[in-house]
């Protein structure tokens, strides 16, 4: 899960206030009120007070963050109601099909599938029908042994929680054997014939909680994690359906091993029943699956598609009515945070991150609405973050190379060669005592530099001298430049400037 949550730590971007301008403001202001000493002891010093005497913009803002449940899915109805037709035999106490959920980054899956989670485990509960739902964040929880320690300790906690109510419930029941002086009448109806098979049934289900022990994080042989996990699962009868979040995750770090013996658990079980449902937004990772694990797992597929302009619209009106001030939008906010968003890719999330920022811009610069200008600004602050966090994250050897270009666009150099990158990249490496790499692995890090849009890399026909690339900078010069030598190892390049420019002024 992508999400740009670190966009309310910075607003410096875009035509904003730097936070040095910002503090600069705040000492003005508070030499003036240190000034006038008649002001009681315990009296604030003003430091919030500008802050606070706006209008206030935001209602509830939480409402926008990530990890807000929505009540309500516009639009994703038809995912909604197909996933419940599949879930509803764990009501009639069958197992279900297990589900593959596809669909791009921010189309409503983690969401959807929570809610139909929760309406399944509230209505299991109004029926009492034995059903939960687990679900597992796979990027988080990546290895075999992870996934089926977790899920181990979950039922173990449900299984305890079970004791601890059935002994209660039996232990009433011999009060009230002993209240009446006789068993028949309490006993009717139950699966006991006599006050002693109560009481050893009550023995039982207490050995049996000494018995639990809950798996530790690491440590143990991963047969004897499934092994604690399988009695765990089938300690009791229940249907369970396992949701595993971001599974491409857990396949590319670890294999299909935990989906393989998760998918054969039904033939093994004798109480219980497991189904799995697996969501993913790698349309092909099932392609590194075992035949069998792929047929097994993909009984029903669910795609979701991206959602366009108009129900980006929708869905962020239902949230905004919540989330702000009533009259705290301008009209044009919301549809221009959905036309942004749908040419990403139709990602809600970015739809609701480009209109929380753009109400705290509104929100630090005091305006009294939200206005088109200020979701522009939070589009290119979002967008500058991503960047920041993209350069900020490459391996040192395409730092190099990104700088290698750098130094060439601030000099002049227009429709930049791959040579002449590399004959920077060579003396940069020489510098801060980096291996060099050969030109050809250079021109695979340029391709790279270019799929991540941090460059843009044309490849142009130069007749009979061949073909080459003309390589030209994508994204901001100064910010990029600045994160590049932020990174400790490129840092000491600065020194090395002047002689690259010596060599341009040649
Ligand atoms: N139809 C919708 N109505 C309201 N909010 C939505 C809708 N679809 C998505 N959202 C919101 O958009 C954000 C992203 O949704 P969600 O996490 O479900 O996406 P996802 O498809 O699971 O993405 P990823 O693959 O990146 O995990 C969440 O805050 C979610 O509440």
């Amino acid at each position: 899960m992508t999400d740009n949550d670190n966009a309310d730590t910075d607003v410096s971007g875009g035509t904003e206030r730097t936070p040095a301008e910002t503090s600069r403001d705040f000492e003005v202001d508070l030499d003036d009120v240190v000034l006038d000493e008649s002001d009681d002891e315990g009296a604030s010093q003003g430091l919030f007070d500008d802050l606070l005497s706006g209008e206030p913009i935001f209602e509830n803002k939480e409402v926008l963050r990530p990890s807000y449940t929505p009540h309500e899915l516009p639009h994703r109805k038809e995912q909604i109601n197909k996933m419940a037709t599949i879930l509803v035999a764990a009501l009639r106490g069958e197992t279900p099909s297990n589900i593959l959920i596809y669909g791009k980054t921010g189309t409503g899956k983690t969401a959807s599938a929570k809610f139909v989670s929760n309406e399944l485990e509230s209505t299991s509960k109004k029926y009492e029908v034995p059903c939960s739902v687990e679900y597992i964040n796979c990027e988080v929880t990546d290895t075999q042994y992870r996934v089926l320690a977790q899920l181990a300790n979950k039922f173990i906690d449900e299984n305890e929680a079970y004791i601890e109510d059935r002994v209660d419930e039996l232990e009433e029941l011999l009060d009230r054997i002993d209240d009446d002086g006789d068993e028949t009448q309490p006993l009717a109806d139950t699966e006991f014939d006599s006050r002693g098979d109560v009481a050893e049934r009550i023995d039982e289900l207490e050995a049996d909680a000494e018995e639990f022990e809950d798996v530790p994080m690491t440590g143990w042989p991963t047969d004897r994690v499934y092994s604690v996990f399988f009695d765990a699962v089938d300690y009791e009868e229940r249907v369970v359906v396992i949701m595993l979040d971001e599974i491409d995750k857990l396949v590319e770090k670890s294999g299909d091993d935990t989906l393989y013996n998760l998918s054969r658990m039904n033939s093994e079980l004798e109480n219980s029943r497991v189904s799995i449902m697996g969501i993913s937004n790698d349309l092909k990772f099932t392609d590194f699956l075992d035949p069998r694990v792929k047929s097994s797992l993909g009984e029903e597929e669910i795609v979701f598609p991206p959602y366009d302009a108009n129900q980006l619209r929708d869905i962020l009106q239902h949230r905004s009515d919540v989330a702000f001030e009533p009259g705290a939008l301008t009209e044009d906010v919301i549809p221009l945070c959905a036309a942004f968003a749908a040419q990403e890719h139709g990602d809600a999330r970015r739809a609701l991150d480009l209109l929380r920022t753009a109400g705290e811009l509104a929100e630090r610069s005091q305006s009294e609405v939200v206005d088109e200008e200020h979701v522009r600004q939070a589009q290119d602050k979002i967008e500058l973050d991503r960047v920041v966090e993209v350069v900020r994250t490459l391996p040192t050897q395409s730092k190099l190379v990104l700088f290698a270009i750098i130094l060439l666009e601030k000099n002049g150099v227009h429709n930049i060669n791959t040579g002449e990158v590399f004959n920077i990249y060579k003396r940069l490496c020489e510098e801060i005592d980096a291996d060099v790499l050969t030109q050809r692995r250079v021109t695979d890090l340029i391709s790279e530099l270019d799929m991540l849009g941090i460059v843009n890399a044309v490849v142009v026909s130069k007749g009979r001298y061949g073909r080459t690339k003309e390589i030209s900078l994508s994204v901001p010069i100064e910010e990029t430049e600045a994160v590049l030598l932020s990174d400790s190892r490129l840092g000491d390049i600065e020194e090395v400037q002047p002689f690259v420019q010596a060599r341009f002024n040649n």
